[in-house]
C-alpha cells in the first residue's frame, strides 16, 4: 500500500507521515523545500519524539519512522503524478492556501490511474472547515469537463487533525538539514466515514465519524481559537512562548474568556454538553502548558489575515455568538491583540499593518474579516480597529 503525502513539514512528518507509516503505508513525501526533500530522500528513518506527559503510547516516546521516499514537486511533477496514479492514498499538510497548487498534481495522476483501480482516497490535513472539500473544487475546477470521466477514480473525506507540532530546528545537531521532529504526546485525527463506502483507508491512530462537522468546529474553535488567543495576548504581554503565555495570570484569564464563549457556542450549536466542554478546554490548556515543547507565539500567531477571516478561529465563533445573542467580548479582546501582531517575517503580518495603515476602519473590516456593515459584530471590530489606528 502506497499514501503520497503533500507538504513534509512540521506535522506531515511528526504526525500525518507518522500514522500513515504505523497503517502500512509507504509513504511518498511531496514537497517544494528541495534541501528538506533531498534529506527526507536520503534518509533511511527519521524519529518523532514525543515531549511532556499525557497521551498514548507512554512507554515508547521516540517512533522511529521507516519505508518512506520524498519527491520535488517542483521539478518533478510527473514522478508526483505517476505516484498519485498508482498510490491508494493522498494526503496533504501544506496550509489552506496552498491547496490550489496541489491539485494539478493530483488531477495528473487521477489521468494516468488504471481503470478498475479502487478510488484514490485523498484527505486534506488542514486546520480549516471543509480542507478536503477545498481541494476538490479546485480540482474539478481545473478538470472541467474532464471531470466526468475522472470522478469515479477518487474519494475525498474531510478531516479533523489535532497535535501539537512547533517549529523544528533547521539544521540537525550533527549538521545538514534536521528531519527528526518533537512533537507534544496527544493526538487525534478524526476522518469522516461516508466517502468510502465501507473500504475505509488503513490508518488505525484516526478514527472515523459520521458526520465531521461538529468535531473541526469544536477543534479549531477550541484548539486554534485557544492557541490564537495565547499566541496574540501573549505577545502584547511580551511572552515569546507558548507555555509562558499560559503562565501570565492575565494571559490565563484572556485565553479562559474567549474559551468559555467558543464552548457556549458549540454547546448551543452541536450539543456538546458543558461539562463535555470543560473536561475539553482543561486538557487543551494543559497541552499548550507543555514547559517541555518549544511552541512559539510567532508560529502559533501566523498568518493573522487567515486567522482574522470571516470562517476562521476568532471572527467565525464571535460572528455566530453575536448572532445567537452570546457574549463574544473575551473573543474581541483577543482580535484586538491579534490587530497588533506584527512579525516582519510573516507576510500576511506585514500585510496587516500595511492596510491597518491604508483603509478607513470601515473597509478595512470588511475586507479583512468578511463582516457586512449589518452584522452585529461589525461595529465592535469597527471601533477596535480604529483604536490600533489611533
Ligand atoms: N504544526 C501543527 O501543530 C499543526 C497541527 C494540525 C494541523 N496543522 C496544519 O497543517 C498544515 C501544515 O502545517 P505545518 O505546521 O506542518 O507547516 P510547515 O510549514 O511546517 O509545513 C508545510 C510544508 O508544506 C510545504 N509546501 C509548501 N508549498 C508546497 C507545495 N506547493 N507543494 C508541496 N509542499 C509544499 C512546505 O515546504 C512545508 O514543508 C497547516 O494547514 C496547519 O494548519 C498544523
Ligand atoms: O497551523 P495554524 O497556523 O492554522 O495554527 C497554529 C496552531 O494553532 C496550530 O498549528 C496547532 O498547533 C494545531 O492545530 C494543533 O492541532
Amino acid at each position: 500500500m502506497k499514501a503520497v503525502h503533500f507538504g513534509a513539514g512540521n506535522i506531515g512528518r511528526g504526525f500525518v507521515g507518522m500514522l500513515l507509516h504505523q497503517g502500512g503505508y509507504e509513504v511518498v513525501f511531496s514537497d517544494v523545500a528541495a534541501a528538506l526533500v533531498d534529506a527526507l530522500d536520503a534518509a533511511e528513518s527519521y524519529t518523532v519524539h514525543e515531549v511532556g506527559d499525557g497521551g498514548p503510547g507512554r512507554e515508547n516516546r521516540d517512533k522511529v519512522i521507516t519505508d518512506f521516499r520524498a519527491l520535488n514537486s517542483a521539478e518533478d511533477p510527473e514522478a508526483v503524478a505517476s505516484e498519485v496514479a498508482s498510490a491508494e492514498v493522498v494526503t496533504t499538510a501544506v496550509g489552506p492556501t496552498i491547496l490550489k497548487f496541489i491539485a494539478p498534481h493530483i488531477l495528473a495522476g487521477l489521468r494516468g490511474r488504471a481503470d478498475g483501480a479502487s478510488p484514490l482516497q485523498v484527505m486534506a490535513c488542514e486546520n480549516a472547515i471543509g480542507a478536503t472539500e477545498t481541494l476538490r473544487e479546485h480540482i474539478v475546477e481545473l478538470a472541467g469537463e474532464e471531470w466526468a470521466s475522472l470522478e469515479a477514480k477518487a474519494v475525498f473525506a474531510n478531516t479533523a487533525v489535532d497535535r501539537i507540532v512547533p517549529g523544528q530546528p533547521a539544521e540537525a545537531p550533527g549538521g545538514g538539514v534536521a528531519i527528526d521532529v518533537t512533537v507534544e504526546p496527544f493526538y487525534e485525527w478524526a476522518i469522516e466515514r461516508g466517502a468510502f463506502g465501507g473500504n475505509l483507508p488503513n490508518i488505525p491512530g484516526a478514527h472515523f465519524v459520521d458526520e465531521l462537522g461538529p468535531y473541526i468546529e469544536r477543534k479549531l474553535f477550541t484548539v486554534n481559537t485557544g492557541h490564537a488567543a495565547a499566541a496574540y495576548l501573549g505577545t502584547r504581554a511580551g511572552r515569546e512562548k507558548i507555555a509562558d503565555a499560559l503562565a501570565d495570570e492575565q494571559v490565563a484569564a484572556g485565553v479562559a474568556a474567549a474559551l468559555e464563549e467558543t464552548s457556549a457556542l458549540l454547546s448551543a450549536k452541536h450539543g456538546f454538553t458543558s461539562e463535555d466542554m470543560e473536561a475539553y478546554r482543561i486538557t487543551i490548556l494543559g497541552r499548550f502548558r507543555n514547559p517541555a515543547l518549544p511552541d512559539t507565539a510567532d508560529r502559533v500567531g501566523r498568518q493573522p489575515l487567515r486567522k482574522l477571516s470571516r470562517k476562521e478561529r476568532l471572527i467565525g465563533p464571535a460572528a455566530e455568538a453575536a448572532e445567537r445573542g452570546l457574549s463574544a467580548e473575551g473573543l474581541l479582546t483577543v482580535i484586538g491583540a491579534a490587530l497588533e501582531f506584527s512579525l516582519p517575517e510573516d507576510e500576511q503580518a506585514v500585510e496587516l499593518q500595511e492596510l491597518l495603515g491604508e483603509l478607513s476602519a470601515e473597509a478595512f473590516t470588511e475586507q479583512v474579516t468578511g463582516l457586512s456593515a449589518e452584522h452585529p459584530l461589525f461595529a465592535p471590530v469597527v471601533d477596535l480597529v480604529q483604536t490600533r489606528q489611533g
